[in-house]
């Protein structure tokens, strides 16, 4: 009897009243197409999609036949470039959705922030930090971190590859994607907490992560790092039972288990950052980071944060700061190998300006060249690092988007890839051309490329990434020669909270600057 009632009341909840709800359509969300057939009444299909590889790929194919989709029986996913300033522009009345809330942690930092007041209110404070004023400052650190990368790659050199040959495998020496992450790590830490985290002398990534009773113990950045983009990723997505999805999958899964405690260990390897930065400033020791704009202003009065806030902003920065960026750069070395022509071109341009014996390219030299900044932004634009439609949620009172009335309280999302894909707006959309970027064409483009989001909780680290690309781009492609294990080389994209591009493995040797 017992059980029946039990089954009963589960086979409620689960079928019963979503399917009621479905055919009742209180919001009138029916009249759109399901991302698949049961979207209208269950978040699994799109939780399932997040397990399986590259869902905003999956998404774009389903957005070829129509513009709008209902991803959950609550969600509805956009492509049609036009409605980017109703979901994200600075005039939009959406917040950001549950996703932020589920899966932030006791003190909401910058990033998952949801009150509009509350987000403005840290904003001011770290605005500071991220200014652009503080270029020259966050320009020797980038340009001392690049300096050790290549001094990692001038070691693992190999003998000029043979023409028309493919490299060796002995001659592979360097996994490009983990340099990528080591160089960004660094960068970011010594911008924002000024430590030297000492990646880049050996290409490993051993950190100290401390849990809140203060054992310390050596991690993996990169595998704690893959494991927090991951889990929650794949799991949240029927916010209601996302908690519960937690626990099952700590009890039932020995994968998702190990990828729950690297989790944790991530959330030890920021503290550890915080604590040990904590003691430099209790110390007296005067540095001019992040960290230091998050204790005072610039009159040097206290803001008086909580301690788990400023943790939670070193974890945004820590987190948000590296990946991204490291995703990016991996991106435009893997699309520039794979076309000679755009790669020439860059290097005729930055040997325009760069002197032959130029180590690490100043930014003054490379920050405006027209056909760099278009290499970085075309491999952004084909492959955006924050792959995923960002959430948002309508106000109570319902909005517009694309002239449509939706209900309120309802989930809205853009992917940017799906977006940068739209015919309408780029053409041969799979192709990778710099040149789209350049000139008068260039600029109408520009409102709807949004590798950085846009509007108010656009990002605010952009310019921080445009410096850490274009040094270490151009420094790399002025100095180097690089090959794939094959022209044709192209591995699977596996899409997490951020792209998750695999191990790149390259051959490198010198170049004799003069010669293409
Ligand atoms: C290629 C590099 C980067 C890309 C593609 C990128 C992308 C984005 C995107 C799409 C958002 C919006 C996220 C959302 O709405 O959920 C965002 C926000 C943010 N990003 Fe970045 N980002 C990059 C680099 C950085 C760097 C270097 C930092 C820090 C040093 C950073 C810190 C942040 C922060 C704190 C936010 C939250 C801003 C707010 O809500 O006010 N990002 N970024």
């Amino acid at each position: 009897m017992y059980a029946t009632t039990v089954g009963l009341l589960v086979a409620m909840y689960f079928l019963v009243i979503p399917i009621a709800k479905y055919f009742y359509d209180p919001k009138g969300l029916r009249k759109y197409p399901n991302f698949y057939a049961l979207s209208g009444i269950s978040d699994l299909p799109f939780l399932y999609e997040a397990q399986r590889g590259f869902r905003s790929r999956n998404l774009f194919e389903a957005h070829k036949k129509h513009p709008v989709l209902r991803i959950g029986p609550n969600a509805l996913s956009y492509s049609d470039p036009n409605a980017i300033k109703d979901i994200y522009g600075h005039g939009t009345s959406c917040v950001k959705d549950r996703f932020y809330s589920e899966t932030g942690g006791t003190h909401a930092h910058l990033a998952d922030v949801v009150d509009k007041k509350e987000h403005a209110r840290k904003r001011k404070v770290l605005s500071s930090a991220y200014a652009v004023k503080n270029l020259e400052e966050w320009e020797f650190n980038v340009a001392n971190v690049a300096g050790k990368v290549i001094k990692a790659f001038d070691k693992r050199c190999t003998a000029p590859l043979l023409p028309n040959t493919i490299p060796p495998k002995g001659d592979l020496t360097v996994d490009y994607r983990n340099w990528t992450v080591l160089f960004a790590a660094a960068a970011i830490a010594n911008i924002g907490l000024s430590e030297d985290l000492g990646f880049l002398d050996e290409g490993l990534d051993v950190i100290k992560s401390e849990s809140k009773d203060g054992a310390v113990k050596e991690a993996s950045f990169r595998e704690c790092h893959g494991a927090t983009g991951t889990v929650s990723y794949q799991l949240v997505w029927a916010y209601d039972w996302f908690k519960i999805f937690k626990r099952m999958s700590k009890i039932f899964s020995s994968g998702y288990r190990k990828m729950w405690k690297l989790d944790g260990d991530w959330g030890g390897i920021v503290y550890n950052r915080a604590t040990t930065r904590l003691n430099r400033y209790i110390a007296g020791e005067k540095l001019d980071d992040f960290f230091a704009a998050m204790m005072e202003d610039k009159n040097g009065d206290p803001h008086n944060l909580e301690w788990g806030e400023i943790v939670a902003e070193i974890n945004i920065m820590m987190n948000a700061g590296h990946d991204t960026t490291a995703i990016s750069l991996r991106n435009v070395m893997f699309f520039s190998l794979k076309s000679p022509k755009c790669l020439a071109k860059l290097r005729e341009e930055l040997d325009g300006v760069l002197d032959e014996d130029e180590v690490v390219a100043s930014y003054s030299k490379v920050k405006n060249l027209p056909y760099l900044r278009a290499c970085i932004d075309e491999s952004l634009r084909m492959l955006p690092p924050v792959i995923f439609g960002l959430p948002r949620r309508t106000p109570v009172e319902g909005t517009a988007i694309l002239d449509n009335y939706v209900a309120g309280d309802t989930s809205v999302s853009m992917s940017a890839y799906v977006v940068h894909h739209q015919v309408s707006v780029f053409e041969d959309h799979d192709t990778y051309k710099p040149e789209r970027w350049l000139g008068e064409e260039g600029k109408p483009l520009q409102p709807y490329f949004i590798p950085f989001s846009t509007g108010a909780r656009g990002c605010i680290g952009r310019n921080i990434s445009y410096l850490e690309q274009t040094v270490l781009v151009a420094s790399l492609i002025h100095r180097f020669e690089f090959a794939l294990t094959s022209p044709d080389w192209n591995p699977p994209v596996k899409e997490t909270t951020n792209l998750s591009p695999g191990p790149m493995p390259i051959k490198v040797w010198r170049r004799i600057i003069g010669e293409n």
